[in-house]
């Protein structure tokens, strides 16, 4: 039943509470009579496929905002899509309402990749999901996340170790550190390299997953039909499905059983995977139990590395491109920390502007500009129909770039959150970069932790500068965007150097009493 405003009254069983339970009732019945939320028109049969953007689309979602309003829809073939671009919107539905809109819609090609039964993200509403997010949250919820801080200060050591050594390398370094942080606390598993077989298995499985979601790139996803023709036949993608369900079947199990035959053989390390893996009697689980954590065990590389890494490789970009911002970020931590130390996590609340730059970066390019939400029954909201199985798509990007709440939304301005006289504080909505209700991100605390101990620590210990061009003048690197699962800045490169040799010193120091740190 809808989570509405009408709901408590009725239960309370009052007279207001029938009439309102009148009025519901009245309203579901004529709901089919309701328009959809206006949109731009569609032609026959394609609807509005023609004019789908494989590119930053949340921009064209915003200008379609900005003509129809916070909710407004359009088609894709035969597919129906609700449009949600303002935070009024979404807060009233996937929040207020999050009972009936946390469903995810079917999405032909996922499903057929395995990754609607092995992916959290993309797995229906259920028992099943609720006690996957459980128990990601046993794992990195808040309070978890703060008892791991030494283990996400000991990783964060050893990429600043990787910054010292080969500057160069500090987007493919933030990737393996991260990765081997993950395989070892979720499996137990010691990554020693990034051609590690266990980092190649999961960013394999990362890589399909990118491409299973592609928007408008498989023809089965428009016509679900497709699905049941036979796998050779060409142009379905079902040969590629399949092959891509054997290889992302391997990765999930690959790292499940290295923990599942470290504890048969009794020499399984400490991990997440290795305390759930024994059911009450001490047995070790199997069949749908099994399965269960092992999707869930698969979801923290899945959901961490793609994400934070988009968010520390934007970091180090708007630094190439701030250098006061970055001076005066320096500033702060220096006076923090002082110069015979590096910062700790417990130093997170005496650094407001390094928070200001965090949550300004997370505005500024949020890394799920959209996301999707479903529902399983028909809803009304301000009299238009949103009809079971409709994707509700939140633009994530518009609402934090909306001109009427952030002045200049395509400027990095970490003091927009200020409230100075002449110019009142903007809302901080980057929380939404984690998404919304029942489906929210159950790693934000832990991506928060890990983003704030790297960047507070670079800020400490590097400078970040442009490269040079041939006549020695710095050019700051553009921005440039690539559209993905998770949206990021193309590869790009600058200059990384230790602020004096004392901080050098520490680095070194730091780096190598974090290799020695047992996990
Ligand atoms: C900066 C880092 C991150 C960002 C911006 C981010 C963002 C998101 C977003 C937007 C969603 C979809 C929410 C929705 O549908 O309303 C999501 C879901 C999810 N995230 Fe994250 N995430 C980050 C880090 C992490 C980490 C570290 C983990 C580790 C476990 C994680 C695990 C998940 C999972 C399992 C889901 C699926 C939840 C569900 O469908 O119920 N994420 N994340």
């Amino acid at each position: 039943m809808l989570e509405d405003p009408v709901v408590p009254l009725v239960a309370v069983g009052s007279l207001a509470a029938l009439v309102a339970g009148r009025a519901l009732v009245d309203r579901v019945r004529g709901v089919k009579t309701l328009p959809y939320p206006p949109g731009p028109t569609p032609l026959p049969f394609v609807g509005n496929a023609h004019q789908i953007s494989e590119h930053e689309v949340y921009r064209l979602f915003a200008s379609w905002g900005e003509k129809y309003g916070g909710i407004s829809s359009f088609r894709i073939f035969g597919k129906q899509f609700v449009l949600l671009n303002e935070l009024k919107a979404v807060t009233a539905l996937l929040e207020h309402r999050n009972a009936l809109y946390s469903q995810r819609p079917d999405m032909a090609m996922l499903k057929l990749c395995g990754r609607e039964e092995n992916a959290i993200v993309f797995q229906k509403y259920g028992q099943n999901l609720k006690d996957a997010r459980k128990l990601v949250n046993v794992w990195i919820g808040k309070s978890a996340t703060d008892r791991l801080a030494p283990q996400i200060t000991a990783t964060s050591h050893k990429y600043m170790g990787t910054l010292l050594e080969n500057p160069e390398g500090f987007l493919v370094n933030a990737r393996f550190m991260l990765g081997a942080m993950v395989l070892k606390m979720t499996y137990g598993i010691d990554a020693k390299s990034k051609d590690d077989p266990y980092i190649y298995l999961s960013e394999r499985m990362q890589r399909l997953t990118t491409e299973a979601v592609k928007p408008g790139h498989w023809l089965v996803d428009s016509f679900p039909i497709l699905a049941k023709m036979p796998t050779w036949m060409p142009g379905t993608g079902l040969s590629w499905a399949a092959e891509t369900k054997r290889q992302i079947d391997e990765a999930v199990h690959a790292t499940f059983d290295f923990t599942r035959q470290a504890v048969i053989n009794g020499e399984a390390e400490h991990s997440w995977t290795a305390e759930e893996i024994l059911d009450k009697e001490g047995n070790i689980k199997t069949g749908e139990e099994a399965e269960k954590l092992a999707t869930t065990s698969a979801a923290v590389y899945a959901g961490s590395i793609d994400t934070t890494v988009a968010v520390t490789s934007l970091f180090f970009l708007l630094m190439a491109r701030n250098p006061d911002i970055q001076r005066r970020a320096q500033e702060e931590v220096d006076r923090v920390v002082g110069t015979d130390r590096l910062p700790e996590m417990s130093d997170k609340e005496s650094l407001p502007f390094i928070q200001r730059i965090i949550k300004e970066t997370l505005r500024f390019a949020p890394v799920a500009p959209v996301v999707v939400h479903s529902l399983d029954e028909d809803d009304v909201y301000e009299g238009y129909l949103i009809p079971k199985g409709t994707s509700v798509l939140a633009n994530i990007w518009a609402i934090l770039h909306n001109p009427e709440m952030y002045k200049d939304p395509e400027v990095f301005n970490p003091d927009r959150y200020l409230d100075t006289p002449g110019r009142p504080a903007e809302p901080d909505h980057s929380h939404a970069v984690f998404g919304f209700g029942r489906r929210a991100c159950p790693g934000s605390h832990f991506a928060l932790a890990n983003l704030t101990m790297n960047i507070a620590t670079i800020l400490s210990a590097f400078n970040v500068k442009p490269i040079k061009n041939a006549d020695g003048v710095e050019v700051p690197p553009e921005i440039d965007i690539i559209d993905g699962h998770t949206r990021g800045v193309r590869p790009f490169k600058c200059v990384i150097e230790p602020r004096t040799p004392e901080k050098a010193q520490l680095i070194r120091e730091a780096a190598r009493a974090a290799n020695d740190f047992s996990y």
